[in-house]
């Protein structure tokens, strides 16, 4: 049987072209110029999908999308709204819409749209998403706020809304990103996940969008970018926060008009990509304080989800250490065993560096072990936290070698530099991204001075 479009608009004309399109893809439409007749054919006979206008002659077309996410959740609705109507195309993402698309409508981006629309109508009528065991169990946790995590996530995926994930560094929030990819319609196209922090601000255009044969020195050949890379599927934007403002105005403009022009180019290259960015800062600061654009911030946090530090659900530690063990131990037989005193020393750690250093704790005990059972000792949690670390520096400031720098300040500032940049490695069981964040510093200033002080041998 056809799959049949319900189209919402008060205007003839785009009700018809819509109609020829949508026809021409082999499926049936019904349409409804009021809010009232889109309710009674929902009600009467629900459709694989919803395309509604935002203004409608008895009410506007955000309360139909309210409708249709509380009563008809399994149909997708898609918003047409006015040409450059960003606000509206946010509240409608922000309503429970899975996507948008503006006037005038582009026939090509209509028909991905909606493609893409009855792809993830197909998966939800098979069965109901949330009801399949072991759906989300990606995302390791007993705890109240892992499993409400794992729901939102489930409910994201069905959605094409850009999503900002924030969370300390090692929280999981790459997890997450991966999750609403894997549980949605682009789950069979590419995951390409980019950390924005770690890229050289020179090369980050070319990256991002890719270049052609001969825009700069040692470009030998067209290129394609990450969001060519990621095409029909999900682009992962980590550590957004570390974009240069130059490249946040090339990203915000990619985003809005899914279109991205390689370096050296003169043409626009459409793109069809879904955007989930993260950061471990507070955007929202980034942006009072000048170092993010508030047009970017509102185009990728149109929703946003917080992953918790571990320290703040270590109920969910028993089934991570489980998780974790399985993994580096194999399925064999010489699994070790976490003791009491163990699992009772997580329980009292604070964990700067989240499931990251969970794993690598565990790694690094398995290895010490005797194989059979890993004990609290194992686990080496004896290194200061980082208040004591603090207080214990504040102490030693009186200690200061004043004879020893004089002649070399640089020298001797530098020898400072490398001792508590090496007690911050160990701490964080030598994570870069969580010992920048322990320092407060960035990665990228974080990897320069390992450079110059030699410790990234
Ligand atoms: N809930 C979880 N279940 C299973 N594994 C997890 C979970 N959370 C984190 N991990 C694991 O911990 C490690 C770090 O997770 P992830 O990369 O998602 O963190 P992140 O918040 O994106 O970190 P960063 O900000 O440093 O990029 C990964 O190996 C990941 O598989």
């Amino acid at each position: 049987m056809k799959q049949t479009v319900l189209i919402v608009d008060d205007e003839p004309a785009i009700r018809e072209l819509l109609d020829i399109t949508l026809s021409r893809m082999g499926l049936a439409t019904v349409s409804a110029a009021s809010l009232g007749e889109a309710e009674s054919h929902l009600r009467n006979n629900p459709p694989s999908l919803c395309l509604t206008d935002m203004r409608l002659p008895d009410g506007n077309g955000i309360s139909l999308v309210q409708t249709i996410a509380a009563d008809f959740p399994q149909v997708p609705v898609a918003m047409i709204t006015a040409h450059g109507s960003v606000e509206t195309a946010i509240t409608a993402l922000k309503a429970g819409a899975f996507d948008f698309i503006s006037k005038p409508i582009e026939l090509e981006r209509l028909r991905s749209l909606v493609s893409t629309a009855l792809r993830m109508a197909d998966a939800g009528d098979a069965v109901d998403q949330q009801a399949i065991p072991g759906r989300g169990q990606e995302l390791i946790g007993t705890s109240a706020v892992i499993a409400t995590l794992r729901q939102q996530a489930l409910k994201l995926a069905r959605s094409q809304a850009p999503v900002h994930i924030q969370g300390e560094s090692g929280s999981g929030k790459e997890v997450v990103a991966r999750m609403i990819h894997n549980h949605g319609p682009r789950a069979t196209a590419p995951f390409v996940a980019v950390n924005c922090g770690a890229i050289p601000h020179e090369l980050m255009e070319s990256e991002l969008f890719g270049h052609v044969k001969g825009s700069f020195t040692g470009a030998t050949r067209d290129k394609p970018g990450l969001f060519q890379a990621a095409e029909g599927g999900t682009l992962f934007l980590d550590e957004v926060a570390d974009l240069p403002l130059a490249m946040q105005v090339k990203l915000l403009r990619a985003i809005q008009e899914k279109a991205v022009r390689p370096v050296g180019s003169g043409e626009e290259v459409a793109t069809d990509v879904r955007v989930l960015s993260a950061t471990h800062r507070n955007l929202a600061q980034e942006v009072e304080a000048g170092r993010f654009r508030n047009d970017l911030y509102y185009r990728i946090n149109v929703i946003d989800v917080h992953v918790p530090p571990l320290r703040e659900r270590l109920d969910d530690l028993p089934a991570l250490v489980e998780r974790i063990i399985q993994r580096i131990a194999g399925e064999g037989d010489g699994r070790p065993r976490l003791q009491e005193d163990a699992m009772a020393a997580l329980h009292t750690y604070t964990f700067p560096g989240n499931v990251r250093e969970l794993e690598n704790i565990l790694e690094r005990a398995w290895a010490l072990s005797d194989g059979e059972h890993i004990s609290a000792d194992d686990l080496q949690l004896n290194v200061r936290t980082p208040a004591v670390r603090t207080k214990a520096a504040r102490d030693d400031s009186a200690g200061i070698d004043y004879e020893a720098a004089l002649g070399d300040l640089e020298g001797y500032l530098e020898d400072v530099e490398r001792q508590i940049i090496s007690a911050a490695l160990e701490q964080c069981r030598w994570n870069k991204t969580a010992t920048a964040k322990l320092l407060g510093i960035s990665f990228r200033s974080l990897r320069y001075r390992l450079q110059k002080l030699k410790l990234d041998e």
